[in-house]
């Protein structure tokens, strides 16, 4: 699958003005309220037509403003789950699955729709209404329904963002298996981190209506010119590694390219591969190799870039093995290390900064 998005649109008093490359996997759209996140999907939906530009979804033109093309929603096949279901509230969960598949390719019939259905869990409320369902339920059946119309694209608006912490844990997975089972691609819209280092094979950074970064997650987020972008709050980059072992204090050792990490104590088994988010915040560099502190965390690594930040910090790039790491500092720890690009240094990383949402099996 290839999406290519190049649209203008003007909403009101805001100016949307995106470019969005997307493949296979997921592609996580990131920005803040109000940055234009929801205009743009609706657009690839073609659910709102922009005023020009162009959007092509592998080889056909769905939208083209100069040729006046502008593919009808229900012959784009492409599924969209909104943030809050949307499910009619009169046909029980059976009729809301099939309400989709009127216009989906007649062929997959009942065994696409019993796979969707056990995969999704949902088998027991077929005859429910969605007023009996929970929101967690309410989504699995949402996925279902965008699922049986065997899109060639998932357009997903912050499924999770009105689900609290324990019914977010619930969905996850199910985003996570269709990611790693080949389904269809993703364009995953939110603001949460967690579900990136969940979910994230490509990032787009939106920002008052722009695209103003994209790449892959893990580009997009060690590069020190999006800190701010990103907030220096979340800003942080992703790191992979090999759970090695959990130990009987509590902790986890995950072996990096680097060196071994200790984290709180993970729910997966020995060996399984784990992408972990470091925010950049909690990144402390040393000149000398630290040998009396608390932290078990201590990585060799190498400056890569230096770029000024946000409010009097610093984004300092960092090399750790075959992974990146990003620190931030203030201008007077910059000054006071005599910090330059080229140089070795120690990495020293809090193992509770790295709670149990940032990291994920990869
Ligand atoms: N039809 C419209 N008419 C006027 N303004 C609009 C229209 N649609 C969207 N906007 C404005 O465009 C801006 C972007 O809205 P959009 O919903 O795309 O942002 P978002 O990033 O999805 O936000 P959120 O995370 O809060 O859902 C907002 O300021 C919104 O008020």
């Amino acid at each position: 699958m290839s999406l290519d998005v190049d649209i203008q649109a003007t909403l009101g008093r805001f100016k949307l003005d995106a470019q969005l490359q997307a493949g296979q996997g997921a592609t996580v759209i990131y920005g803040r309220s109000g940055s234009g996140k929801t205009s743009l999907i609706n657009a690839i939906a073609g659910l709102s037509r922009p005023q020009s530009g162009r959007i092509t979804l592998d080889e056909q033109v769905l939208f083209d403003a100069a040729l006046g093309i502008n593919v009808p929603v229900h012959l784009r096949r492409i599924g969209y789950v909104f943030q809050d279901a949307r499910l009619f509230p009169h046909l029980n969960v059976a009729d809301n699955l099939d309400f989709g598949t009127r216009y989906a390719d007649a062929s997959l019939g009942k065994n696409h729709r019993k796979t969707v259905i056990e995969m999704l869990g949902i088998g027991a409320l077929m005859q429910r209404r969605p007023g009996a369902l929970s929101g967690g339920e309410k989504q699995r059946v949402a996925l279902g329904r965008a699922l049986l119309t065997a899109p060639r694209l998932l357009l997903l608006d912050e499924p999770l963002a009105a689900l609290d912490t324990q019914r977010k844990e619930e969905i996850l997975p199910y985003f996570e298996r269709l990611r790693a089972q080949g389904g269809p691609p993703m364009i995953y819209v939110t603001h949460d981190m967690s579900e990136i280092v969940r979910l994230a094979d490509h990032l787009c950074v939106l920002r008052d209506g722009k695209s103003v970064a994209q790449g892959t997650a893990e580009d997009v987020l060690a590069d020190p010119a999006n800190m701010k972008l990103i907030g220096v709050q979340d800003a942080g980059a992703l790191i992979t590694g090999v759970v090695d072992h959990h130990a009987s204090d509590g902790l986890s050792g995950i072996r990096l390219s680097a060196g071994m990490l200790f984290v709180p104590r993970m729910a997966v088994t020995v060996g399984t591969s784990v992408r972990i988010r470091i925010r950049a915040q909690d990144v402390i560099l040393s000149l000398s190799e630290p040998k009396d502190m608390s932290s078990q965390n201590v990585l060799p690594a190498k400056i890569t870039a230096i770029r000024e930040g946000a409010s009097s910090g610093f984004a300092i790039a960092l090399s750790c093995g075959t992974d990146r790491l990003l620190a931030r500092i203030t201008a007077r720890a910059l000054a006071q290390m005599e910090l330059k690009v080229g140089q070795n240094i120690w990495a020293v990383l809090k193992a509770n900064a790295m709670p149990p949402n940032a990291i994920a099996p990869s």
